[in-house]
């Protein structure tokens, strides 16, 4: 840093130790004066000096640029880290807000050290000039500075405006960029081609694409016209400096080599008045930035760490009581759900689709709060316990599960990073996942790079699932979560994972998620779910017994099969 600020000492004060070496130079010649040509090298010298020193200037800028990048996007994923729930992350505004500070911490903290930079040197250069012009006119530099002003004042106003714009087209440029995504990502891509969705896609990029250079445009525009009276009357003043100094210098009061002092003195003076006032402008608009960075990282999480967290009790009976959720965005999804899981008991819940089933998990996992009743976990309400040393009892299959682009051991053992090198209980997690003959085939065992985004090997949909199942196992927790842990599996597969599950499941609390009711007959008990309400709770036989929902719902499949002539 100390290297730095003398640099930009050096850099800011060298072009005005030229200008005071280039009127010896002409006096020199004119009056005759000591030899001119050693002002003329002392002048090369000066100038080779602020040559040189760029080079070094652009190397230590880059590195501080490089770090302050990285602490920013770093403090980014920090603050996402600390956001326990999903309310916030399934808010598009949270979006919004993030795309425009990811896309800033790209350019904005480099950009913010530059204009640093430069506004440092320029005003050590006005600094240095107002002294060498003051030494002749005193008031010369005061009205060369004075007439600056209203554009100082007028290019930060444009700044501000600028990124307002930004911001504001933060949901246009969101979507455009989602529909680039779509068009070139290889997550879509067989359905873009299939559907001939590229022109439409296109088109839609190229609306939104529209009406955010149309606002950016707006801003511009305005901004060019403002500064036309502030520009013209910093020109008049340079323009009666100029005028006062050949008129004193016709009079003989002034040597000639004063003239070319102030002639290059005022020219050097506007440039960096207006490098200044331009970094000042965009030193404005970075403070927005950071405000707005700041007041992201200080907002405050949906999901809130208890006061005094309680620890988890072990072998915990869950209780939902009289649960109720509502959405952020006004969605009811669930309504007076009542029920209890005594510890180690395997649980199915079923129901159509949309009937609040993933909600369910997502509550059990705190994920978000229950509007209306409470979850207690071996008597504890949800809210009062340690969070993360409750996660860390949960092992858990989301419908939405990871395929992450790691090698297939760090794919497993992410369920549990202290054991993440444990070769042997990877090994057994993927074994009694079904995977034992894929980790015999790849090539490197578990260092296998897996996924396509960095050239790793691909797995098949339900290889994939079954490796999301293995990563459950591997986290040796008393709660099993498992949200339709086969939907991409076959018939035959799906009937051994389930009972491979309840198997693996004894001695600990299993819920599973599925619409397959054949998987279902496993489980201890079946809690029926119905638009948000739990309608139906029993054994299989129970409620098959009893003419209900379920009953309607396994004579449908039963036909369905009959009729594929499974089963
Ligand atoms: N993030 C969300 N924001 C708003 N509404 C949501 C959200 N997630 C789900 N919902 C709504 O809540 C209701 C319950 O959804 P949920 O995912 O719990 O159903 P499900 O029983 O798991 O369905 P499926 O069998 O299709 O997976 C649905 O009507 C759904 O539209």
């Amino acid at each position: 840093m100390s290297l730095l600020a003398l640099l930009l000492v050096l850099q800011g004060t060298l072009p005005v130790a030229a200008i005071a070496i280039s009127r010896r130079v002409v006096d020199g010649l004119v009056e005759g004066g000591p030899d001119p040509l050693l002002w003329v090298g002392a002048w090369a010298g000066v100038q080779l000096l602020g040559g040189l020193l760029g080079p070094f200037d652009r190397m230590l800028r880059g590195e501080l640029a490089d770090r302050f990048t990285a602490a920013v996007n770093l403090r980014l994923i920090k603050k996402s880290g600390e956001l326990a729930g999903l309310g916030v992350l399934e808010d598009p505004a949270y979006h919004d807000d993030l795309e425009v500070l990811r896309q800033g911490a790209r350019s904005y903290p480099l950009n913010l050290i530059v204009n640093l930079v430069f506004l440092t040197r320029d005003a050590v250069t006005l600094g240095a000039l107002a002294l060498l012009l003051g030494a002749y006119a005193p008031w010369m530099p005061l009205v060369l500075l004075a007439a600056a002003l209203p554009l100082a004042r007028s290019l930060v106003a444009q700044r501000e405006a600028s990124y307002r714009a930004v911001v504001g087209a933060s949901p246009d440029a969101r979507a455009m960029n989602y529909h680039g995504r779509v068009a070139l990502g290889l997550e879509h891509a067989a359905e873009v081609r299939l559907w001939n969705l590229t022109d439409w896609l296109a088109d839609r990029y190229r609306r939104r694409f529209g009406r955010v250079f149309a606002r950016m445009q707006r801003v511009r525009r305005e901004a060019l016209w403002r500064s036309l009276a502030p520009l013209a009357l910093f020109y008049l003043a340079a323009g009666l400096s100029l005028g006062w100094t050949v008129q004193a210098a016709a009079a003989g009061a002034l040597s000639v080599g004063v003239v070319v002092l102030v002639l290059q003195g005022i020219a050097r003076l506007q440039a960096s008045a207006q490098g200044a006032v331009e970094s000042l402008g965009y030193l404005f608009e970075r403070s927005l930035f950071f405000g707005h960075l700041f007041r992201f990282l200080e907002a405050a999480p949906r999901v809130r760490p208890p006061a005094r967290p309680r620890p988890v009790p072990e072998r915990p009976e869950i209780a939902f009581e009289d649960v109720g959720f509502v959405y952020p965005g006004g969605r009811r999804a669930l309504e007076g759900v009542s029920f209890r899981v005594p510890y180690g008991q395997t649980v199915a819940l079923v129901g159509e689709n949309g009937a609040g089933k993933t909600t369910l998990i997502k509550l059990l996992l705190r994920f978000y709060d229950p509007s209306e009743g409470r979850i207690l976990v071996g008597g504890v309400d949800l809210r009062e316990l340690d969070l993360a040393a409750w996660r860390r009892e949960v092992g858990a299959v989301f419908q939405r599960f990871g395929r992450y682009a790691f090698t297939l051991g760090e794919n497993v053992g992410l369920a549990d990073l202290a054991r993440l090198d444990d070769a042997e209980a990877l090994e057994a997690a993927l074994r009694n996942a079904g995977l034992g003959e894929v980790l015999g085939r790849l090539p490197q065992g578990l260092d296998t790079p897996l996924g396509r985004a960095f050239g790793g090997r691909e797995l098949s949909g339900g290889e994939w699932q079954r490796l999301a199942i293995a990563r459950a196992l591997f986290r040796e927790a008393e709660v099993l979560v498992l949200d339709e842990p086969t939907a991409a599996l076959d018939a035959r597969a799906e009937h051994r994972i389930f009972s491979d599950f309840v198997r693996l499941a004894r001695g600990r609390t299993a819920l599973l998620v599925t619409h397959r009711l054949a998987s279902v007959r496993e489980a201890d008990r079946i809690l029926v779910l119905k638009a948000g309400r739990l309608v139906e709770d029993g054994t299989h036989d129970e409620l098959l017994a009893k003419s209900g929902e379920y009953a309607e719902l396994w004579r449908l499949q039963a036909e369905r099969y009959k009729d594929a002539g499974v089963g």
